[in-house]
C-alpha cells in the first residue's frame, strides 16, 4: 500500500488506529480452545469487531513463531483474512547482513505479502536496504522505542550532545524516503516526540504504548500529527484482551471504537 492510500483510509475512517495482533494463546478466552486453529479464530473475531475502526493491523510475530509451524500457518491465514484496504505490519524487528536481509524482506513482503516490517537499524545502511528496495512495501525502523531500557542505548548522548535516536533518524532519513520508511517512536516517551517529528517532519510514525503501557493518545497527536496524520498508534492487550469471555469480541469492538472516536476529534483539531 502506498502513502497516498493509507492517508485516504484514515480520512474515510477519521482514525489512525492500528489494533496489534499479539494473540497469545494462554490469554485467549477458554471456548475457543476448542477449534481447530483457536488462535486464527480468535485473530477472526477480533477483526471482524473492529476492521470499520482501525486503519492498520499488526500482528507480532513472536507470539506465531513461539507456536511453531501451527503458529505460521495461524499467521498466515490471519494476513489473507485482513480486508485489503487495510494497512498490515510484521512487527518482527528484523535486520541482518545484507543477504541474510534480503530473504527477510522476501520472507514478509512476497511470501507473507505483508505491507511493511519492523527492522533494528543497529547493523546499519546494509542492513536495512534490501527491505528498501520493495515497490508500495514499507521498512518501520526502531527510532526511540517504548520500553523503560530504550534509554540504555537510545538516549546516550556523543560528544555533540547529539541523543544516538537523533543520528539514527538524520542519518537513516537518506536511506529511504517517506513514501517508504516509517519509525517506531513510543507513546511513553510523549515528551520527545516532538523532537522527533523535528527532524523527520514527513514520516509516518507507528507508536506503540497507548492502553496498556500507559502512554497518552492526545499528547502523541499534539507532538506528532503532521498534515497528513503521519501516526499509526497502536494498541494490543488494550483491546484484543478487553474481556476474556464469550464477550470478547464486543469488547475489543467497544475499546477500538473509543479510541477511534478520541482519534476523530483530534483529527479535526490538528488537521
Ligand atoms: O517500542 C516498541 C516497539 C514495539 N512494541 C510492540 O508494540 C506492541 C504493544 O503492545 P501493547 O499491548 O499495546 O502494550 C507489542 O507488540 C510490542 O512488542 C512496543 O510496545 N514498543
Amino acid at each position: 500500500m502506498n502513502r497516498e492510500s493509507l492517508f485516504r483510509e484514515i480520512q474515510k475512517k477519521a482514525s489512525f488506529l492500528c489494533v496489534g495482533l499479539d494473540t497469545d494463546f494462554s490469554k485467549i478466552p477458554p471456548h475457543l480452545h476448542r477449534e481447530e486453529d483457536p488462535v486464527f479464530e480468535f485473530n477472526k473475531q477480533i477483526i471482524d469487531a473492529t476492521s470499520d475502526f482501525a486503519v492498520a493491523y499488526k500482528p507480532n510475530i513472536a507470539f506465531y513463531e513461539a507456536l511453531g509451524p501451527k503458529g505460521w500457518e495461524s499467521l498466515q491465514k490471519t494476513l489473507d483474512y485482513i480486508p485489503k484496504d487495510i494497512f498490515t505490519i510484521a512487527d518482527a524487528k528484523r535486520g541482518d547482513i545484507g543477504n541474510t536481509s534480503s530473504l527477510y524482506a522476501k520472507a514478509f513482503f512476497e511470501t507473507m505479502e505483508f505491507d511493511s516490517v519492523t527492522v533494528a537499524p543497529y547493523m546499519g545502511v546494509d542492513s536495512v536496504q534490501p527491505f528498501l528496495e520493495f515497490k508500495d512495501k514499507w521498512v518501520i525502523l526502531l527510532a526511540l522505542t517504548s520500553n523503560e531500557g530504550s534509554k540504555d542505548f537510545q538516549l546516550i548522548t556523543s560528544q555533540d550532545g547529539k541523543p544516538l535516536f537523533q543520528e539514527v533518524l538524520e542519518k537513516s532519513a537518506t536511506w529511504g524516503t517517506p513514501e517508504n520508511m516509517m519509525y517506531v517512536v513510543g507513546a511513553t516517551r510523549g515528551e520527545k516526540i516532538a523532537e522527533v517529528r523535528k527532524i523527520v517532519p514527513d514520516h509516518f510514525f507507528l507508536v506503540p504504548g497507548v492502553g496498556a503501557q500507559g502512554g497518552s493518545l492526545k499528547e502523541v497527536a499534539q507532538n506528532g500529527m503532521n498534515s497528513q496524520c503521519g501516526l499509526l498508534v497502536n494498541s494490543s492487550r488494550g483491546i484484543i484482551y478487553a474481556a476474556n469471555d464469550l464477550n470478547f469480541a464486543a469488547a475489543a469492538k467497544s475499546e477500538a471504537k473509543k479510541l477511534q472516536q478520541e482519534m476523530e476529534a483530534l483529527l479535526n483539531k490538528h488537521l
